[in-house]
């Protein structure tokens, strides 16, 4: 199990799947924040509380450190360093602390307006399977994907749309039923 601390908007916490790193980064953005990860929970404590002695608390955030971060743009970036604790504010940004060894820094700046949609694809490595069929879509074949609920349908329909649209293709999206038909806007 890895265990990451990650420096939110809730000030620093620990995640202990992707999952939920993913879910913290909806939350966080469009924070700048640091992240390290450990092979165990004490290990992640013990960085916890450091973090948590360093920092000033995030209500010191203001709207001008959401200025600092604008668009829509990932980055995730190997490190050598001790990733950089988000500024929680430009005069009083720590040091980077000593728990933090190595790992990822990261910064996720998503516009507002795609602030409540779900983890967006460039965050996640589709599987092989997802890759396949996207590629045989760009390659201009015809697929038929279809899976168990929660298997990636709708991520992996998203992709395709953006894959599409950046190589210039028109593209129409349909839905069988009611619902569905509504739901696609
Ligand atoms: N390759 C992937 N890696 C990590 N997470 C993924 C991957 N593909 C999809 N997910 C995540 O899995 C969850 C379910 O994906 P999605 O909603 O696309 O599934 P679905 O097959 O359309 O589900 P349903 O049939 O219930 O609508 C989402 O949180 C999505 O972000």
């Amino acid at each position: 199990m890895q265990y990451f601390v990650v420096i939110g908007r809730e000030g620093p916490q620990i995640e202990e799947i992707l999952d939920e790193l993913l879910r913290s980064l909806l939350q966080l953005v469009p924070y700048h924040f640091g992240q390290a990860g450990f092979n165990s929970r004490p290990a992640a404590e013990d960085c916890l509380n450091i973090l948590k002695a360093q920092l000033p608390s995030p209500s010191v955030n203001t709207d001008e450190d959401l200025d600092r971060y604008p668009n829509s743009s990932t980055h995730w970036e190997e490190s050598g360093e001790a990733p950089l604790p988000m500024p929680l504010s430009p005069s009083t940004t720590p040091s980077p602390s000593p728990c933090l060894p190595t790992v990822l820094s990261a910064t996720v700046d998503i516009a507002p307006e795609n602030q409540n949609q779900a983890p967006r694809a460039d965050l996640i490595e589709l599987s092989e399977e997802q890759n396949q069929v996207l590629e045989t879509v760009k390659a201009g074949g015809n697929v038929f994907f279809t899976g168990p609920a929660g298997t990636g349908k709708s991520l992996l329909l998203r992709e395709i749309i953006e894959a599409l649209r950046s190589m210039r293709k028109r593209v129409a999206v349909t839905a069988s039923t009611g619902i569905a038909g509504m739901r696609r806007h």
